[in-house]
């Protein structure tokens, strides 16, 4: 379902002489449907730079990233928005949402987006924020003023309201409390079991070696400077 194969990439650093920095070649993985595939390696070896790779917001400078059936490297911007659309979702580490926009409409985003009906999308993300926790009486309110824990539940469940066949994880267990942490532990054992591909990056190992199948260690994908 995600497949990445001998990507390269590069930065141009601008502001600094227009130095290049070579920092991955070679990177090559496979998420099959129904796998949870974890991102290790050590601080700067290249994690974050892969998942940005493979939602289409850092350009490949090599090699080749297939989710689904949309070849990511080379894609039109039209093709990467219809891609996220219905195929690949993102839980990312940080909310990023329209100021004043309640709660409940960030949440059912992702399904008006489809076309699902907006009774329907509200009742869906209804339900998933009842699952993580964030009281009713938030709902109408935007998630901009909430504590971090709180952002980060919206955040969870807008990346599982829908049942998206690929999915990345950034962090999805941090600043979460005990109870929350097994919640979301949880949604990503149900979107594995009806065939999800997952990738993710889980500084929590206990999470890791609960809902991962494998490890892939992307220092061996790390160009030294
Ligand atoms: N936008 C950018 N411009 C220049 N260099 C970058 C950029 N993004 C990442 N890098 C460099 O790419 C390398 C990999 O960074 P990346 O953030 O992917 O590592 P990481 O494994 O996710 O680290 P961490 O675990 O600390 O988050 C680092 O050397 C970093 O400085």
């Amino acid at each position: 379902m995600i497949a990445v194969q001998d990507v390269e990439k590069r930065f141009t650093l601008h502001t600094q002489g227009g130095a290049v920095l070579q920092v991955m070649a070679g990177a090559s993985l496979s998420v099959a449907p129904g796998e949870c595939v974890a991102l290790i390696g050590a601080s700067g070896a290249g994690k974050s730079t892969l998942m940005r790779m493979i939602w289409g917001n850092y350009r490949t400078d090599g090699g080749t990233i297939r989710v689904g059936s949309v070849a990511v490297s080379g894609a039109e911007p039209r093709e990467i928005i219809a891609l996220r659309r219905a195929t690949l979702g993102y839980v990312s580490q940080f909310l990023r949402v329209v100021p004043r926009v309640p709660t409940l409409e960030v949440v059912a985003e992702p399904l008006l987006a489809l076309g699902i009906d907006e009774a329907e999308a509200r009742e869906r993300a209804a339900e998933i924020l009842t699952r993580v926790n964030i009281p009713e009486r938030l709902w109408s309110l935007s998630p901009t003023t909430f504590s971090g824990g709180e952002q980060q539940r919206v955040n969870i469940a807008r990346g599982f309201v829908h049942h998206w066949p690929a999915l990345l994880l950034d962090e999805p267990t941090a600043s979460l409390d005990g109870g929350n942490r097994a919640v979301v532990l949880s949604l990503i054992a149900e979107a594995k079991a009806r065939g999800a591909a997952i990738l993710g990056i889980f500084h929590d190992e206990a999470a890791r070696a609960q809902v991962c199948d494998r490890e892939v260690d992307v220092t061996s994908f790390a160009v030294a400077p």
